[in-house]
């Protein structure tokens, strides 16, 4: 891991800014999907008794620094709004048995939200439509107030734990005051605030 970096997580780790939690801890993984940064997996996470979800840093980005900074900076912001019940729990890191350091997250039982109106638009009323868009706006709500914008908010960025619906993802957020007045394209294009696609001056605020 490029290292300004891993001193960061150290330190964050030494002054415990960040809990860590040893990997022995942790049992019965199982792969349950992979993005940009590595692999994620369900396990249990014993004395605790809860199913949580590690998202490993995978060892060949350990090159790659932007992937890194991005690894960095998702679990800085997560750390500061993880505990708004729309927004997945961060729990803190771990180092896994290949070196490679681990986000100890909220496990989501019901995937992604893309996944869950597949397996059950049919049944769903549109009460209950209604309940996940209210509870969706409220959590960007509470990040817009912490002064947070996610930038990359889409159905697959969106879990589902006990029809609850949960921000995740924060690998592209930014700090409001961080954001250039270019409004760089970034996220899912079809997902991305349609000013920013005629007016590279637009500032984004979502
Ligand atoms: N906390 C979680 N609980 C349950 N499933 C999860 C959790 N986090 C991630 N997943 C699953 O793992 C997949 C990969 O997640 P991850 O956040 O690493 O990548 P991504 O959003 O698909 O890609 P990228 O990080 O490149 O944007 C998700 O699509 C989801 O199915």
């Amino acid at each position: 891991m490029a290292n300004v970096q891993e001193e960061w997580l150290k330190k964050a780790i030494d002054e415990r800014h960040i809990n860590y939690i040893e990997y022995n801890k942790f049992t019965d993984p199982f792969i349950i999907g992979s993005g940009g940064f590595g692999s994620v997996f369900r396990c249990e996470w014993r004395d605790s008794g809860l199913t949580i979800a590690l998202k490993c840093l995978k060892a060949d980005t350990i090159v790659d620094e932007k992937i890194i900074k991005d690894f960095i900076y998702e679990l800085k912001l997560l750390k500061s709004v993880s505990n708004h019940p729309n927004i997945i729990s961060f729990y803190g890191v771990t180092k896994d048995n290949n070196g490679n350091f681990n986000m100890i997250l909220e496990y989501a039982n019901e995937g992604t939200l893309r996944e869950y109106l597949m397996t059950n638009f049919a049944k769903l009323q549109w009460t209950d439509k209604l309940y996940m868009a209210k509870e969706i706006a409220l959590s960007l709500l509470f990040l817009h107030d912490n002064n947070i914008i996610h930038r990359d908010l889409h159905s697959k960025n969106i879990l589902i734990h006990q029809k609850q619906p949960k921000i995740t993802d924060f690998g592209l957020s930014r700090q409001i005051n961080e954001i250039s007045s270019k409004s760089n394209l970034h996220g899912m294009p079809a997902y991305v605030e349609p000013q920013c696609l005629v007016n590279d001056k637009y500032k984004r605020n979502m």
